[in-house]
């Protein structure tokens, strides 16, 4: 009964036959680079269909974006996290580029390859760069094509909504499902001139409101709301009938997503005030660097003892005896 359950849910999924091998083949992960156990022990929602479940019995969604192949490995392993967003965020967090609007899309479709090759179990979603999209809808077909066939990715996130009108329903027609990005806009950043938080006046407020009416009516699957009143956010999430994902939008939202480096405090800054760091892999890198390279400086490493590989002592003293002769 239980394998049939694994079996139907693999079935369902996506990346379904691949899923199912790792869900049965737990008890062999030994190896000291694999995931604990834990985390590879379950099946984990990789469709749609399995993050309307959770949104339709009120279980909040979770998402974490990947930037890379070891980003995308640690996102893939978490079993609660429902999703993976591959957001232009990495432009700063992975490239340096002080804002998201800098990467050209090659390098962006680079770092999504790298996460595709990472993730087996979960739903991919990815954003469209700036400049990648905007000029035609021809030029958004084409960028978002070639995310597609990266193979792995499920949908294709843009940020703005009338302004993309027959882009993102073209997309939707074409079968390529489409995660809305409304609120603050970090593409919008020399328009609005900085990162800043939307929907703080009655105007703005109902702005947003309206454009995710009117992006649900186009017939976006998810919606991403990010850095608005947590009021704001809660009130449309409930005049929505499809899963709001919130980043700065408070605990109202249908599901949650942060920059992984974020969250993990990979970088130095604190970041924005929504972010909670879980981690601080940059405190931990650095001090485990400075331990290594004192133990350097100080021959502690490498211990011949543990760190090297053996030879027969008698090719050793040939070797030495012929050697001395050169
Ligand atoms: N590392 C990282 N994390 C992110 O969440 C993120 C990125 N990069 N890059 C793309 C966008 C930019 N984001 C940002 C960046 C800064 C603020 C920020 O500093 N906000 C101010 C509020 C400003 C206001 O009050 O209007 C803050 O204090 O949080 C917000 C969102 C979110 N995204
Ligand atoms: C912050 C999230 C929503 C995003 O768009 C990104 O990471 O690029
Ligand atoms: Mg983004």
């Amino acid at each position: 009964m239980a394998s049939k359950t694994v079996a139907r849910a693999c079935f369902l999924g996506r990346r379904s036959f691949s899923g199912c091998l790792r869900a049965q083949s737990t008890g062999a992960q030994s190896s000291p680079y694999s995931a604990p156990e834990t985390a590879i022990a379950k099946h984990k929602p990789s469709t749609l269909k399995e993050i309307y479940a959770k949104y339709k019995n009120g279980t909040p969604i979770s998402v974490v974006t990947a930037h890379d192949y070891i980003s995308g490995k640690w996102a893939d392993a978490a079993p609660s996290c429902d999703a993976v967003l591959i957001g232009d965020s990495l432009a700063m967090v992975a490239v340096g580029y002080p804002t998201t609007l800098e990467i050209p899309f090659d390098e962006f479709y680079y770092h999504c390859a790298s996460v595709c090759r990472a993730v087996k179990s979960k739903y991919i979603i990815a954003d469209l760069p700036y400049g990648s999209f905007e000029s035609s809808v021809e030029k958004c077909i084409e960028s978002s094509m070639r995310l597609m066939k990266l193979g792995k990715i499920c949908s294709i996130k843009i940020e703005g909504a009338y302004e993309h009108e027959e882009s993102i329903s073209r997309l939707i027609k074409l079968g390529i499902p489409v995660t809305g990005h409304i609120g603050l806009k970090p593409q919008r950043f020399n328009g609005l001139e900085g990162f800043r938080v939307q929907g703080k006046t009655v105007d703005s407020a109902l702005q947003i409101l309206k454009e995710a009416l009117f992006l649900q009516e186009t017939g976006i699957s998810l919606l991403v709301l990010e850095g608005i009143p947590h009021e704001i956010a809660s009130y449309i999430t409930t005049k929505l009938s499809i899963p709001t994902i919130g980043i700065g939008a408070g605990n109202g939202t249908s599901g949650q997503v942060l920059v992984q480096a974020d969250l993990l405090g990979m970088h130095t800054g604190r970041g924005p005030k929504f972010v909670k760091r879980y981690e601080d892999l940059y405190g931990k890198g650095v001090a485990a660097i400075e331990k290594y390279a004192q133990e350097v400086s100080a021959s502690a490493f490498p211990d011949n003892a543990v760190h090297t590989y053996p030879m027969k002592t008698k090719v050793l003293e040939e070797f030495l005896e012929q050697a001395e002769k050169i």
